[in-house]
């Protein structure tokens, strides 16, 4: 018997079909991949079987048992938990306050005060037998992106999960965090609990389903056991198009080409990155790799001006900038795509097209008026180009899946024509043919002779891409490669320092 069957959903919202007559399972102690395009309906079913949303129709069958889940209250009721892109942690509580929120505190008698000395007892106990190094002292807020994946992880294994969603999860672990990600995965199937893995990262859909399902445009094209399973099949059914992977990527060496980015000696106040030095020439997509907490992703916002500098310059095409901002930075023709879209990328409550030309609108005046006309016409193309799924330029931004936003998150910058692009994490949650056309996009904006730098937590995308890379160990620079020559074992012996 499955452990959760869901016959027939179906969800709309107004007049679009989010989901329709989806039917699969999942079984208890195995791993369901599910895999699709951006906007393919992914979130939307894991929200209905948690009870976020309410389907339009279908059923839910839990143990063989009808079930109706209302709330998220009934889904934990049930065993049902989810790790989310979007981590719902409380950013100024510690670690360990956020390990209990939600859950049954230890409390000592007559449940008047929390006992703290078992809270942590149980937590350390934990952390020790996961193999986890993480500071259970810092708040939320002061934990980088992977380390809170790692807390919400804790948080779900110390409760009663029989079925365990995880979406995107690695999007911004390394593989070291990957690793224990993926023995945590381990463990939980041989105690019972089923998964659901959801993710654009193929590699690891491949390594851990035991069924892989796949959806498109809302609908379920296909269960596909592990063994019948390979890349072009699974991308083929989820676009419905007869797929066949990009042989090779181009590279440059761009080392005789004027310089355009040029990092002299930059350290932040805090600490987090020490002095360092790189360049950009024009041409170049440049990666910048280091575990979490080396300080990617401090080093970019160094440079783009939204971190305190201690010392050091950064020079854009010849002209020095010791007090780097971002509307200087733009100024110079830098942009930068951030890692958490949500809070620095995007204004969730406006629409594409105020997103998208909001920073430019002058480019789209004429005295107080906006040519509007001009700028719709930009904004369909620019969405066209980056294959955007949404109703129109006037849909809310919040509406949109996460690889959607992702996708105007770059149609953004790309607007600006800059010169310069700091990107992290810039393919994080997007699908795999707008990975591909995003690495497409910036190769040709080198060609173009402008410059990019590059940050990713996954290796074989900085492998792939990078014309050259720097690796970060503690906030310095301690190596540089060409990308040509390097490989992963060589960058996480650097990383490491073995
Ligand atoms: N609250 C909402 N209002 C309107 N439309 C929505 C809403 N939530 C989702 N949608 C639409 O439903 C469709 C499915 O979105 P969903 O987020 O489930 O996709 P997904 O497969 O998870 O995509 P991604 O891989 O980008 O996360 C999309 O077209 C999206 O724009």
């Amino acid at each position: 018997m499955s452990l959760l069957e869901v016959k027939q959903l179906d969800k709309r919202f107004g007049l679009h079909h989010a989901l329709s007559q989806i039917s699969l399972s999942i079984e208890a102690g195995k791993v369901l991949g599910l895999v699709g395009e951006n906007g393919a309906g992914k979130s939307t079913f894991i929200k209905i079987i948690t009870g976020v949303y309410a389907p339009d129709g279908g059923s839910i069958y839990w143990n063989g048992q009808l079930e109706t889940i209302t709330s998220p209250r009934d889904a934990h009721r049930l065993g049902i938990h989810v790790l989310h892109q979007d981590r719902h942690l409380i950013p100024a509580f510690s670690g360990y306050e956020n390990l209990y929120l939600g859950t049954d505190i230890p409390q000592v008698k007559f449940g008047l005060r929390i006992r703290w000395h078992e809270m942590k007892r149980r937590a350390e106990a934990l952390k020790k037998e996961l193999g986890m190094e993480l500071d259970l002292d810092k708040t939320a807020e002061e934990m980088s992106p992977p380390e809170r994946t790692l807390l919400e992880l804790m948080r779900v294994m110390m409760q009663d999960c029989k079925l365990l969603i995880l979406d995107e999860p690695t999007a911004s672990l390394t593989d070291q965090e990957t690793e224990i990600l993926f023995r945590l995965i381990q463990q939980l199937t041989a105690q019972g609990t089923a998964i659901l893995y959801v993710s654009h990262r193929m590699e690891e859909i491949f390594k851990l389903s035991d069924h892989i399902a796949v959806f498109r445009n809302g609908k379920n094209a296909g269960t596909l056991q592990r063994e019948e399973a390979n890349l072009n099949k699974v991308i083929s059914m989820m676009t419905d198009t007869d797929y066949q992977a990009a042989a090779t990527h181009e590279r440059q060496d761009a080392s005789m080409n004027p310089v355009l980015l040029s990092v002299n000696q930059l350290s932040t106040v805090d600490g987090r990155v020490k002095p360092s030095s790189l360049q950009v020439h024009a041409g170049e997509v440049v990666g910048i790799f280091g575990l979490a907490g080396a300080g990617r992703t401090e080093l970019l916002e160094a440079i783009y001006g939204t971190r305190s500098i201690q010392e050091g310059e950064v020079v854009i095409s010849g002209k020095s900038h010791r007090r780097m901002s971002p509307q200087k930075a733009l100024e110079a023709g830098m942009v930068f795509i951030p890692e958490d879209r949500r809070s620095e990328g995007l204004v969730m409550g406006m629409t594409i097209r105020e997103n998208m030309t909001l920073p430019r609108l002058q480019h789209f005046s004429s005295g107080l008026y906006v040519k509007q006309r001009k700028e719709k016409h930009a904004v369909r193309q620019w969405m066209e180009n980056m294959n955007v799924k949404a109703v129109g330029s006037e849909q809310t931004v919040s509406e949109l899946s996460g690889g959607n936003q992702q996708k105007v998150v770059f149609a953004k910058a790309l607007m600006h024509e800059p010169i310069l692009f700091l990107c992290d994490e810039a393919t994080q949650a997007v699908d795999v043919m707008t990975r591909e056309e995003i690495h497409r996009l910036l190769r040709e904006q080198a060609n173009q002779n402008r410059g990019v730098l590059y940050v990713t937590s996954d290796i074989h995308e900085i492998l792939d891409v990078c014309d050259r890379i720097y690796v970060l160990r503690e906030g310095s620079i301690v190596s540089e490669i060409a990308g040509g020559e390097a490989t992963s074992e060589q960058l996480l012996q650097i990383c490491y320092n073995r």
